[in-house]
């Protein structure tokens, strides 16, 4: 049922990002064109292996987890949580330090606190610094976190919780290969 995704990640170009071999496809960067169809495709998946149960709010991280975020809680009514790159100082509000294998920031988390049940979900894995940022967030205001679910896993990193993967992916300096599907 992954038909959309497989062939746009084996269609997407490469660039370099310093050493960094860069996939560009419309989930993972909204560019060219990120069509409905894909979309509803990754949300109908995700509403499949994510754990549900009890689940107050979906998480993810500004920019790329917001559209599929958006998707996921339209078809699950759960309301979403959206990491910013910016603080607002609201009372409450917990700062973490982001790596990528590109870039290093802070990220913002606000409107989860103790008690609450959460699903992370975004658009890829790579080196794991953002899901490890989301979690110690996550886990320093006293939530708890039911299931953590991304679209493309492109290496192998331990994030210290299980990960579910829709599919998994290669990256060489020309192109993308998948290599494994969760459905
Ligand atoms: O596993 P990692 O090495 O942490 O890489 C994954 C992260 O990289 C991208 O975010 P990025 O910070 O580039 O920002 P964007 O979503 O704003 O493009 C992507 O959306 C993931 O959140
Ligand atoms: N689009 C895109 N986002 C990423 N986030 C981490 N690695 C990548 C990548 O190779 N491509």
């Amino acid at each position: 049922m992954l038909e959309r995704l497989i062939h746009s990640l084996e269609t997407s170009p490469v660039m370099k990002r310093g050493e960094y071999n860069y996939f560009i496809n419309p989930i993972t960067d909204g560019v060219p064109l990120l069509e409905p169809a894909l979309l509803r495709e990754i949300g109908c998946a995700m509403v499949r292996v994510l754990d549900l149960k009890d689940v107050d709010k979906i998480v993810v991280c500004e920019a790329m987890g917001i559209h599929i975020g958006v998707a996921f809680s339209m078809m699950t009514d759960i309301p979403l949580v959206v990491v910013r790159k910016r603080s607002y100082d609201l009372p409450g509000e917990v700062a973490v330090h982001q790596t990528t294998g590109y870039s290093k920031g802070e990220l913002y988390l606000n409107g989860v606190g103790a008690g609450d049940r959460v699903v992370i979900i975004d658009d890829v894995c790579s080196t794991g610094g953002t899901l490890r940022a989301l979690i110690s967030a996550i886990e320093q205001v006293g939530a708890e976190i039911a299931d953590i679910c991304v679209v493309i896993s492109r290496g192998d990193e331990d994030i210290g919780r299980p990960l579910k993967t829709l599919v998994r992916i290669e990256v060489s300096e020309t192109q993308v290969r998948v290599v494994d599907t969760c459905l």
